[in-house]
């Protein structure tokens, strides 16, 4: 079906952002009404972004990670601009999918997991931080990032998800309070690795949560990971370690139950971020403005335009 291509959204409002991993660079399971190019201080997102309704007449943002071709590296992801856009659109909350590999015996390929903590394995070569570099250099802000996903939406995702696959698919487990490691890639990791993320305490792995994650915090946005295990990575020292091959395997499977899941889960989400009441968005709501360090009277104007695209407040007192 096509939509109208729009440059700005005058529409009801979209609460919600979903960001497509590996294998989902469209939502089946909802209607598309528009799409809009969205060019932020940043520059431009991985994909146009789709805005689609739910059968509950719930807007979403969808964009594809990777792009809708796949054709962008995990450390390339444009993460700024994906998370400037979704905020400027009105977004509250980002579910973000991604295809992970599994560290445990007991996440099997084809599992959803929704993780609780992220060890950082990238390697410096990504920007993290709306903060401190190109224009914004000069403006420090330390956003606070122990419990790395919403601790409010987290759990209220893992039940609806654990809900809905028990209906669709009931051979899949749906595990949370796990550890995502994150690493630069784009090659796998060694077994070597493999085993010590295993001893670090890591569960799973991918190459995308950061610094998707640690942008969302600063934009104040509510993030949720709902990771889908393709592989063993590399740790299993009698099965072969992990290829694309392995990973394509599983990948249609996991992205027909990710279309299955948004069904419930879009709708439920959006009652946990209508209003600023809720506790999810007052847990986040204004939170950077504790977080920046520098005076404002010393802040560039160009820094001050750029920051206010996301942040409408920023350095106005
Ligand atoms: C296709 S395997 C490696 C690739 O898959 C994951 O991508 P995403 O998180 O967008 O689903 C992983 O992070 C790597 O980028
Ligand atoms: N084993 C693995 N390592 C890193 N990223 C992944 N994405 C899917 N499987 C992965």
């Amino acid at each position: 079906m096509s939509v109208p291509t729009l440059q700005t959204w005058d529409g009801p409002p979209i609460t919600i952002g979903v960001i497509g991993g590996s294998g989902l660079y469209k939502l089946s399971s909802i209607s598309p009404v528009a799409e809009i190019s969205v060019t932020t201080p940043w520059g431009s997102p991985s994909s146009p972004i789709t805005i689609a309704k739910t059968t509950a007449g719930n807007h979403v943002a969808f964009l594809a990670r990777h792009g809708r071709n796949h054709a962008i590296l995990p450390s390339n992801v444009p993460n700024l601009a994906n998370m400037a856009a979704l905020k400027h659109l009105g977004v509250k909350a980002v579910l973000a999918f991604s295809a992970v590999g599994s560290l445990r015996e007991e996440i099997a390929p084809k599992d959803f997991v929704i993780p609780s903590q992220i060890i950082d394995r990238t390697k410096g070569v990504r920007r993290a931080s709306f903060f401190g570099f190109g224009e914004e250099e000069g403006v420090v802000a330390h956003a606070g990032f122990g419990d790395p996903f919403c601790e409010v939406l987290r759990p209220i995702v893992h039940e609806t998800v654990k809900e809905t696959l028990k209906e669709h698919s009931p051979d899949v487990k749906v595990h949370e309070g796990k550890t995502v490691v994150c690493m630069e890639g784009p090659q796998f990791s060694t077994r070597a690795e493999s085993l010590m993320y295993r001893a670090w305490g890591g569960d799973i792995i991918n190459m995308s949560v950061l610094p998707e994650a640690k942008l969302a915090r600063e934009a104040e946005l509510a993030y949720v990971l709902i990771a889908t295990a393709t592989d063993y990575d590399a740790w299993r020292p009698s099965s072969a370690a992990v290829n694309v091959a392995e990973v394509m395997e599983s990948l249609k499977a996991n992205v027909e139950a990710s279309n299955v899941v948004t069904t419930k889960l879009l709708d439920r989400i959006a009652q946990e971020v209508d209003s600023d009441d809720k506790p999810s968005i007052k847990g986040i709501k204004d939170s950077m403005k504790f977080s920046i360090m520098t005076r404002s009277d010393v802040i560039d104007d160009k820094a001050k335009q750029n920051l206010r695209f996301l942040h409408p407040w920023f350095a106005r007192e």
